[in-house]
């Protein structure tokens, strides 16, 4: 569904790089079916392929400030910091940044949490994406894009591995454009 809207349909490396995500049935509780990317890392060709798709998307859009989500949005969004050329910001769950920080709480699938950002990462007036593995209600990204903002960020859009569908209905992500390469799996097909 979403390879109609990414520019990717027929892209032989979304079916693998779907594949390579396990699937865990109601983790961390009753219900939920875990996405677990760290099977796509042991995969370099999936883990790859997703960096390269992300870093084609956005080389070319004067991106300056990519913001990565802790703890996943970490790993991928670092991998396309560096792969464009940009900085890469880290929006961290409370207490983990030594510095000045704003922040932003918001409400999860499981739970609530807040994101915190360190006041002088980003400049007035930077273009920005926001990067993240998984995208559910939409809440945490919703919570980067405001940090961003107050720090006078433009963030041009939010960029997942996995979307789910209903996500599109959900209006949550601040009118910002969102690029997901693969929805969630239901069942464990490979592991
Ligand atoms: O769209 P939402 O409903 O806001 O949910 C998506 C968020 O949930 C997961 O993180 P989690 O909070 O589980 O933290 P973790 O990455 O530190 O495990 C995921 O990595 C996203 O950040
Ligand atoms: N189903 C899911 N799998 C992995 N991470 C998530 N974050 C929120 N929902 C999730």
């Amino acid at each position: 569904m979403f390879a109609e809207e990414n520019g990717l349909k027929g892209d032989p490396r979304l079916q693998h790089i779907s594949q390579s995500i396990r699937v865990v049935p109601h983790f961390p509780k009753n219900g939920i079916m875990f996405q677990d990317i760290t099977t796509l890392l042991l995969d370099h060709k999936a883990f790859k392929d997703t960096v390269d798709i992300f870093v084609d998307r956005y080389r070319d859009m004067h991106i300056s400030v990519v913001a990565g989500i802790e703890a996943r949005g970490f790993v991928f969004g670092s991998s396309v910091a560096l792969g464009i050329g940009a900085k890469f910001v880290p929006l961290r769950k409370p207490r983990k940044l030594p510095g000045e920080v704003i922040y932003e709480k918001y409400s999860l699938e499981y739970g609530t949490d807040c994101l915190e950002m360190h006041v002088g990462a980003v400049q007035t007036g930077e273009r920005a994406i926001v990067i993240d593995d998984l995208v559910a209600t939409g809440g945490t990204l919703s919570a980067g894009i405001r940090l961003l903002e107050r720090a006078g960020a433009e963030v041009v859009e939010c960029a997942c591995v996995i979307g789910v569908p209903e996500v599109k209905g959900r209006c949550k992500l601040l009118g910002k454009p969102l690029y997901v390469l693969v929805e969630p799996r239901q069942v464990d097909q490979c592991f």
